[in-house]
């Protein structure tokens, strides 16, 4: 089974995946809880009640956009449309919080009724929030005050497709396994895979600079992007004439990222490779996180890199693998997964295996493959025990990368432990380049009282400490609400102020995701 074949979910709101198959917690999972003094919260989730919003007679002017079948106000509509998937949305979510809820969800169908709702929207003074999978885990999906959620699921066309370039036109709301598939019925992959494959979108892909598993081989998604259509509530932005250019900056570059904050991204064009006829997944063990953060600089540095590249450290090894046996009977060690779209590459091996890794077999590269997609599944069931489970990521230069991982795992050790709840801190290397690497932290404790701020002072401490050590405040799940802070530290003040200029050009009412990405 490859991810062509893979069926788009549609997510349930409040827990992650296809509800029709959830997955139990494994037994030591539930010993594991235990000596982290985790107990089974006494309260379940609590049903929304819903709150006076917009009436459909004041959205009126919606249904007249885009026909009254395609704007709802039901609290059910409205409640899977309320946040995203981070462990503190999730938390809200459980708790019948719906102070983030929108007004309405607005269904347009082509990128003129996008334009039209903006426009229409800027002359209501409405806020809009943009979703294309609503899988964001950085509070991108909840605005600083009344919205409509604008939901993109009927842009769901492969416009075109350009063989000799090999290049694709998806419209924004198509979701990962859709393109995937649509693109596999003309002999071609996108390559993009990210954990949240069986939600996210092309839109969001691109609107928060998303990166996928297979990045090694494929690149991130903003470097798939050769053209994109932007809607603005002033009219329409169409940029990437050619694949590179020199007229000018790139302001392709500008919108990637751009979180919906200076307008809609209603469709764009990737490069596209044709389908791998083969895969192999295999396993690598190094005696230690450095010798394997050695070997894989390597590669990232000098070739030939593999199409998937992963690290683990100690911690996420010894979790994610009960069985020893599968590191060559050896104790102890770290796991790094290295995955070939197309022919196996003996010289990758070669790189890997002088600089000390030991080939441990096809066997854990299929297990990671097969369960790559299911193991978010796993924190709702962690969640329901009473476990707080979270995950964060940063990325730095290679030079960085060891003090960065120590940094962040030392500020989450001590601020979970200061609150009485010492945590488990996994860590892998989950993307590579010939200049640096990102890092992807796991956070397993048990809950206090009050999981949400347990979270927000463990998470701020985590930040710092990346700040501290160089890292960016995100590699690849954007800024959203959670990072917009730590982002106009890292980017300063005159940065800030510039990209505020372009949003009072293109969106001069500040209707589009006002508090994300910028205040
Ligand atoms: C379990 C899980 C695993 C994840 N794994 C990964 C991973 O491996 N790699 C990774 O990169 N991310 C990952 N994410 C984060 C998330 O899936 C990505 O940020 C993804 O790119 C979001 O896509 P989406 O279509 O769901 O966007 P949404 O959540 O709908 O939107 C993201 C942001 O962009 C804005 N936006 C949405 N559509 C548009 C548009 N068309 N134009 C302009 N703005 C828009 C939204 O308002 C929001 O602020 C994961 C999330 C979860 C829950």
């Amino acid at each position: 089974m490859t991810e062509s074949d893979l069926p788009v979910v549609q997510l349930t709101p409040g827990r992650w995946g296809d509800p029709a198959h959830p997955v139990d917690l494994p037994a030591a999972a539930v010993d594991a809880l235990k000596h982290l003094g985790v107990r089974r919260p006494a309260a379940g989730p609590v049903d929304p009640v819903d709150r006076p919003g917009l009436t459909a007679e004041q959205l009126s002017f919606l249904a007249g956009v885009v026909g009254a079948e395609h704007v709802t106000t039901d609290l059910d509509s409205r409640w899977a449309h309320t946040r995203g998937y981070s462990t503190p949305d999730l938390l809200r979510h459980r708790a019948g919080d719906t102070s983030d809820m929108p007004d309405a969800v607005v269904y347009p169908g082509s990128h003129d009724e996008v334009l039209a709702v903006l426009a229409a929207c800027s002359d209501h003074n409405l806020a809009v929030v943009p979703s294309s999978g609503g899988t964001s885990v950085v509070g991108g999906l909840a605005a600083s005050r009344r919205f409509v959620t604008v939901d993109l699921r009927r842009l769901d066309q492969l416009v075109e497709v350009d063989e000799v370039s090999r290049t694709a036109t998806l419209q924004a709301g198509v979701r990962g396994p859709a393109a995937e598939s649509l693109l596999a019925d003309r002999g071609y992959t996108l390559g993009h895979f990210p954990q949240s494959y069986e939600g996210a979108s092309i839109g969001g892909y691109a609107a928060a600079r998303s990166s996928g598993q297979s990045s090694a081989g494929y690149g991130r998604f903003d470097q798939m992007v050769v053209g994109l259509t932007l809607a603005t509530p002033r009219g329409t932005v169409e940029l990437g004439r050619a694949p590179m250019s020199a007229a000018g900056p790139d302001l392709r570059q500008l919108v990637l990222g751009s979180e919906g904050a200076f307008g809609i991204i209603t469709s764009v064009v990737v490069r596209i490779r044709p389908r791998p006829t083969e895969r192999h997944f295999e396993g690598w063990r190094f005696e230690n996180f450095e010798a394997g953060l050695t070997a894989i600089r390597r590669l990232a540095q000098d070739g030939p890199l593999p199409t998937v590249l992963r690290l683990s450290d100690e911690a996420e090894t010894a979790v994610n693998l009960a069985d020893p046996d599968v590191l060559g009977g050896g104790t102890g060690g770290v796991l790094a997964i290295v995955g070939f779209d197309g022919p196996y590459t003996q010289a990758t091996a070669d790189v890997l295996t002088a600089a000390g890794g030991q080939n441990v077999g096809e066997g854990p590269g299929e297990t990671w493959r097969v369960g790559r997609y299911r193991a978010p599944y796993l924190r709702d069931p962690l969640l329901d025990e009473g476990a707080l489970v979270e995950t964060l990521e940063t990325a730095a230069f290679w030079s960085k990368v060891p003090a960065l991982k120590a940094a962040v795992t030392g500020a989450l050790v001590s601020s979970l432990t200061d609150q009485g709840t010492p945590p488990l801190v996994l860590c892998h290397v989950s993307h590579v380049y010939d200049t640096g690497a990102s890092l992807y932290f796991t956070v397993i404790s048990a809950q206090t009282h009050d999981p949400i701020g347990q979270w927000r002072t463990a998470k701020a401490a985590a930040s710092q400490a990346i700040a501290a050590a160089g890292g960016t405040i995100s590699h690849h799940h954007g800024v959203g609400t959670d990072h917009r802070e730590a982002y106009a530290e890292e980017i300063g003040p005159l940065a800030v102020e510039a990209l505020r200029a372009v949003k009072q050009v293109l969106d001069p009412s500040h209707v589009l995701n006002p508090g994300i990405l910028l205040t």
